[in-house]
């Protein structure tokens, strides 16, 4: 008899031993399903000696029911969820669910049906019906996917296909994808592009671990650098995983892709629509799909034989988890790496100072690209100090930056004005009696978006339409908009340049791969004079005729003082900047500010780049903070108010008396009510010499919660709210 551990797919248990039925083999790695009382189970095959669990007695082992038809999970991703468990002090189960695809691509391939319009269009409809013959124009998916799509209930679909309205289509789940052509337009490297190729490529032809930071200004062309790195791998048969931090970022990268390698990489994301997802994941998981590309949670995949992994905008905060695991992509990117034995590439115009640390510590290779390609400047950068040159009293945009905006309007060159605030206005309040409009759920005001005519609260979803009066006073037409947001800012660029085409980009307007096409289109063909977005735009895009930036509110990001403050404003500001003068015209950037003295605004202005991360990191060391100290954060959640507060100080008061380790907190969490659960923060500071996480595990362990009560622990916190 064998006896098998299974690490299983269940909220409350994590490890189960069973036993192989006769004649059934499953090595570790394995996906099976097994028996748990009444119901089944999914279950991964273990290393015993590498996973706990009770030792059950031989008589009382049940047979597992079957070993799925997919490739068992490698060795490498095995340890890599050990080691994200581990370090992130999360369920194993929980890291390991990331690599699974659904349940159906875990059951094979074979065929799924989906519909579409048959282009019937009789004259009398429905309301509902009409609605998604709209809708679904150029659409095929399952019925469920249509639904949502069309907002309307699966019934109305099933009787349009009845109707012969819809019609059903069978998609075969193994279709192959289009190889990628290594050689299809290969581009000619600057020298500097080719020293750095050139190190990328040994490297992947290495197929040893090899972390690399590529530090290049913007527009300097990393892409088109660590593309040579990917030819290299389809070469050698090898896959490829190119992270990028969003997936709006994704369609442009499409393009690109496409343009260098003759086909579009294989995605993967977390809208992708079902038949999509068991295509994609089955691909990655027999070795088929050479380069996938997607946001972080397509680090986990199965790939059968990884080569390379790209980390695009390796600075961006996105990569950072902030629920269930709470994890860093970047740096577990760096982790996978090491455990299946390639290249890693980090890529930035301005890295974080952790990436620049270990650089300088040796631990990665760093590979500079200077200069922009082509020849092309890097903008130059002005400061606007709002106290001397204010804007027009209820405007936002200095006379300068007008006039700026004027000037390039009349010499049809495109203009982009950054401020990181979605919506009209941040704050919405009465004028007759200071009622501010709250959300009910979270500590935060509702935003007023003009455009959908809603207030809308931007951490739970939660929204409501635009009242006539105030709902406390009862006043008609009271309510006045506190503050700018991105569409309150093209109002005044509408009214202060008549006839400019504006497009106000962020994540409510650009919401599908469509929209964003469409976007980057109109501005590549000059269909678009201004640009007003959010961090959406800062990055990534290359826009020749753009000539000028304007950073609307450049203090906005260094309130609220969390830890990377400063380093996210300046990362922010450089990469927006950076968006100016790519092509043969020279960009300029002006940025507003109250405070021109602050030292990550003066770095921007001079153009210092090393002057700010010194001084970064001679605060952070002072602070004990990170790369030069740890930090994790403890984050107790309940919908009860007290039983959040008193767990927390049961944490508090049972906190660990070393000498490596300070613990600051509990104190009510500056979003002290989020998603209707209220919630306290404890801030651990810790040498690099503690071993933090067990610190914890030892600490927490030793407690017992009342069932409402979440704690979670954030290992590097990125977010402190
Ligand atoms: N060797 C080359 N031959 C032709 N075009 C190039 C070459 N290198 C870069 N380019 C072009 O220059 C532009 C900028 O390159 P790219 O977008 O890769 O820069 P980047 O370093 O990623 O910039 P950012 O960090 O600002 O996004 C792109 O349009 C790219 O196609
Ligand atoms: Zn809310």
């Amino acid at each position: 008899m064998t006896r098998v551990r299974l690490l299983v797919f269940n909220p409350v248990l994590n490890v189960l031993d069973y036993r192989l039925p006769d004649g059934v083999a499953a090595e570790a790695g394995s996906v099976v399903i097994a028996p748990l009382g009444p119901r089944q189970v999914l279950g991964i095959v273990w290393e015993p000696e590498r996973l706990a669990g009770a030792e059950v007695p031989e008589a009382r082992l049940r047979p597992i029911l079957e070993v799925l038809p997919v490739p068992p999970f490698p060795a490498a991703l095995r340890r890599l969820i050990e080691w994200t468990a581990d370090y992130y002090c999360a369920p194993m189960n929980a890291v390991a669910r990331m690599a699974l695809g659904s349940m159906a691509a875990l059951r094979g391939g074979g065929t799924a049906t989906e519909y579409r319009l048959t282009g019937l269009e009789p004259k009398r409809l429905t309301p509902q019906r009409a609605a998604a013959l709209d809708a679904l124009h150029g659409e095929q998916a399952s019925i469920r996917e249509l639904a949502d799509l069309a907002s309307v209930s699966e019934g109305v679909l099933r009787g349009m296909v009845a109707a012969g309205l819809l019609e059903p289509v069978t998609v075969d789940l193994d279709r192959p994808y289009a190889r990628a052509n290594p050689l299809h337009a290969a581009p000619d490297l600057s020298p500097d592009q080719q020293a750095a190729a050139d190190r990328f490529v040994a490297a992947v032809a290495d197929q040893a671990f090899a972390p690399f930071l590529l530090d290049g200004v913007t527009g300097s062309g990393k892409t088109e650098c660590y593309f040579e790195a990917v030819a290299e791998a389809i070469r050698l048969g090898r896959q490829v995983l190119v992270l990028l931090p969003e997936i709006a970022l994704t369609q442009n990268f499409l393009r690109r892709f496409e343009a260098r390698f003759g086909v579009p990489p294989v995605l993967w994301h977390s809208s992708l629509k079902q038949s999509e997802r068991r295509r994609a994941w089955r691909a990655i998981v027999h070795g088929d799909a050479q380069v996938v590309v997607g946001a972080r949670s397509a680090l986990f995949m199965p790939f059968a034989r990884l080569g390379l992994i790209v980390v695009d905008e390796a600075h961006e905060v996105s990569f950072k988890q902030d629920d269930g695991v709470r994890y860093n992509a970047r740096d577990v990117a760096v982790i996978r790496a090491k455990f299946e034995r390639i290249p890693v590439i980090l890529a930035s115009a301005t890295p974080a100072l952790e990436s620049l640390q270990l650089a300088e510590a040796g631990v990665y290779e760093k590979v500079d690209l200077p200069a922009r390609f082509g020849g092309a400047e890097l903008p130059a950068i002005e400061v606007v100090d709002l106290r001397v040159e204010a804007p027009e009293r209820g405007h936002w945009l200095a006379p300068r930056l007008v006039a700026e905006l004027k000037d390039r309007l009349a010499r049809g060159e495109q203009s982009l004005l950054f401020l990181n605030r979605r919506g009209y206005a941040p704050l919405t309040l009465c004028r007759h009696c200071g009622y501010r409009f709250q959300c009910p759920n979270c500590s935060a005001w509702l935003v007023e978006h003009r455009l959908s005519r809603r207030l809308a609260c931007h951490h739970c979803g939660h929204e409501v339409p635009v009242p006539a009066e105030c709902p406390e006073c009862h006043t008609p037409d009271c309510l006045v908009a506190c503050g700018p947001g991105v569409e309150r800012i093209a109002d005044e660029v509408a009214e202060v340049l008549p006839g400019a085409r504006i497009a106000v980009v962020t994540s409510d307007t650009l919401n599908s791969p469509d929209k964003i096409g469409a976007f980057v289109a109109a501005a590549e063909g000059k269909a678009i004079d201004v640009i007003v977005g959010t961090q959406l735009v800062t990055k990534g895009y290359h826009f020749p005729e753009l000539t000028l930036v304007g950073v609307v509110d450049a203090d906005l990001g260094l309130e609220g003082g969390d830890l990377r403050a400063g380093e996210r404003t300046y990362q922010q500001i450089a990469q927006v900047a950076g968006r100016a003068g790519r092509g043969e015209k020279p960009g300029e950037v002006l940025i507003q500010t109250r405070h021109p003295e602050a030292a990550v605004i003066a770095a921007l202005a001079a153009g210092d780049r090393d002057a700010f991360y010194e001084a970064e990191a001679e605060a952070r060391r002072e602070a004990g903070a990170p790369p030069f100290g740890r930090w994790a954060a403890i984050i107790v959640s309940s919908e009860d108010e007290a039983e959040a507060r008193e767990a927390a100080r049961a944490i508090g008061g049972a906190r660990p008396d070393l000498p490596d380790v300070m613990v600051l907190g509990p104190a009510p969490a500056p979003m002290a009510l989020l998603r209707g659960r209220y919630r306290y923060r404890l801030l651990i500071n810790a040498r690099r010499s503690a071993q933090v996480q067990d610190v914890i595990r030892d600490w927490l362990g030793a407690l017992t919660f009342p069932p409402g009560v979440r704690v979670a622990i954030d290992i590097d916190p990125y977010s402190f709210v």
